[in-house]
């Protein structure tokens, strides 16, 4: 069953910055990811000029040689140049930083900035050929670092014309479909994959024939993540900031969904792709309902019997 959210154009809905929060909170970040061309940066220009009140950094990280592209968007909407590595101030109490590898860096350079003034909120724009998920690990595997972030969300911008195929003047590449080498995945599907939510971008080019191919595409990789239409990549940025999906701690995901005293009764469900789960709150077990815990694993060449043998080994009792 499809579950999506139409959007329109504009950026009415932005969240606004959260009230009496105290200085020491963690500040937030959103992980945007997506494709080549799929409207990261058109969806980053949006937040960065939008009516939200936020300050807010930018990190753009550039593992490619070239980081022309990225930086003149700085430069051209702002009229600031920047060195890589080097934050730059826009208009509007903004700051923007390209950075070719080390973001954890330049994010630990932002924080200890001499005199600065604290961010509501930190975004990291990643390169069109990234996997979001060492990115987000590093977040946490940062004991000094994670103290004074915490993840908010990975949202993953979609070209809804090319996501299954790009023609740029070569082979047709198949972004979803392209081949790897044996047990590689691809990028386009990682970034689905970890996403919290999907920004399906560029309906303006795409017949809805195309659109609602793109949507099953996307359901088959992450079955429970919001797709939003959009052109522009204008959203509404109450979808993508402040979602509060990995309030759990190291690497979990909690759907917005605190723990509270009497809910002991309620099964959990744990769903994890890769590095990152969610942990969230089923129904009541019903009464004399069995309490089973199941695990459900599912990829591609599993050989049954060493994941047996290892989950036995892990529990120390025999897998049934
Ligand atoms: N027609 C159309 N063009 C769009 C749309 N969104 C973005 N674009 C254009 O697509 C091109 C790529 O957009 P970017 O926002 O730079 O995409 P990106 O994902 O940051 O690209 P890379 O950083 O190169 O991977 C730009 O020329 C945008 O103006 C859209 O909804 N419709």
């Amino acid at each position: 069953m499809l579950q999506l959210e139409s959007q329109g154009t504009g950026t009415a809905g932005a969240a606004a910055p959260a009230t009496g929060s105290a200085e020491t909170a963690p500040v937030p970040i959103t992980i945007v990811t997506g494709f080549l061309g799929a409207g990261k940066t058109t969806l980053v220009r949006n937040i960065l000029t939008a009516d939200h009140g936020y300050r807010i950094a930018v990190i753009l990280n550039e593992f490619g040689e070239d980081i022309g592209i990225e930086s003149s968007f700085v430069q051209s909407s702002e009229g600031l140049k920047t060195q890589e590595g080097e934050w730059v101030e826009l208009t509007n109490g903004c700051m923007c930083c390209a950075v070719k590898s080390d973001f954890l860096q330049a994010l630990e350079s932002l924080l200890e900035r001499p005199g600065g003034r604290r961010f509501d909120y930190i975004l990291i724009e990643t390169t069109g050929l990234a996997n979001p998920g060492p990115i987000a690990t590093a977040l946490w595997t940062d004991a000094e670092l994670e103290s004074r972030v915490s993840l908010d969300g990975v949202v993953a911008v979609v070209d809804a014309v090319n996501i299954r195929q790009v023609a740029a003047g070569g082979p047709r590449v198949r972004q979803l479909g392209e081949q790897r080498s044996k047990g590689a995945v691809n990028e386009a599907q990682l970034q689905i994959a970890y996403a919290d939510i999907v920004v399906l971008n560029k309906l303006d080019l795409a017949s809805e024939e195309a659109v609602v191919r793109s949507e099953a595409d996307i359901r088959a990789i992450n079955s429970g993540v919001t797709v939003v239409r959009t052109q522009r990549s204008a959203v509404d940025l109450g979808l993508v900031l402040n979602r509060n999906g990995y309030r759990w701690g190291r690497g979990g995901r909690g759907g917005g969904r605190a723990r509270r005293p009497g809910l002991q009764q309620v099964a959990e469900v744990v769903e994890a792709v890769y590095e990152l789960y969610e942990i969230v709150s089923g129904p009541e077990w019903a009464a004399g309902e069995e309490r089973v815990t199941r695990v459900v694993i599912i990829g591609r060449n599993l050989r049954t019997a060493a994941v047996r043998a290892s989950w036995a080994a892990f529990v120390d009792t025999p897998a049934q």
